[in-house]
């Protein structure tokens, strides 16, 4: 049976961002409908993975323990829905070090594929900035946008060709579920 894989983006996609960075468990809070949307997709049979640049971490903003306190968090308020977030992924580097996994490299991304031992292609990639795109684009994942976070503002920019756009988090939900 084919893996029905999610994957999200999180600071714009999940929670509210801020250009300030999400720096601890208090300023990490859901964006309206979030939590619901995850614990819907869940029960509905979706495998819903996390894929996150955290470069707070090597600019020293917040530890790996208020980090995983953050994603704790997640799990707990997902689990009172009923569903159950899969793999989240992080790349706590920043952006001059050079790493694989940082986007718009689509290193995190393999490494929920190869998690849950499948293909990368078609499957949805939820974000907020360029690079959640990119990143999608560059393992034939699709791109998908969404207007909270950064969202309105990447709008504005030159988006990946078939890039697919939806108001929030809420709205794809809808989509996958009921389509
Ligand atoms: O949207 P995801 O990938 O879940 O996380 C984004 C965060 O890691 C932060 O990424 C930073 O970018 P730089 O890492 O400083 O380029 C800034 O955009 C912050 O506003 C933002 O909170
Ligand atoms: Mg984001
Ligand atoms: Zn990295």
């Amino acid at each position: 049976m084919l893996l029905k894989l999610l994957i999200l983006d999180r600071d714009g996609v999940i929670n509210y961002d801020s250009d300030a960075y999400i720096k601890s468990v208090e300023e990490w809070i859901p964006l309206p409908g979030s939590i619901a949307a995850i614990a819907q997709l869940s029960k509905a049979g979706w495998t819903v993975a996390v894929a996150t640049n955290q470069s707070g971490i090597a600019r020293g903003y917040y530890d790996l323990a208020t980090l995983d306190a953050m994603h704790a968090r997640l799990r707990e308020l997902v689990a009172e829905q009923g569903g159950e977030v899969g793999l989240i992924v992080y790349c706590p580097h920043g952006p001059d070090e050079g790493c694989d996994c940082r986007k718009p490299k689509p290193g995190m991304l393999k490494t929920i594929a190869g998690h849950y031992d499948v293909s990368l292609t078609d499957v949805w990639f939820v974000g907020d900035s360029l690079g959640d795109l990119e990143a999608a684009k560059a393992v034939d994942s699709q791109p998908v946008l969404v207007k909270t976070g950064k969202g309105e503002k990447t709008l504005g920019k030159t988006l990946p060709v078939g890039t697919l756009i939806f108001d929030d988090l809420a709205a794809i939900a809808a989509e996958l579920i009921h389509n």
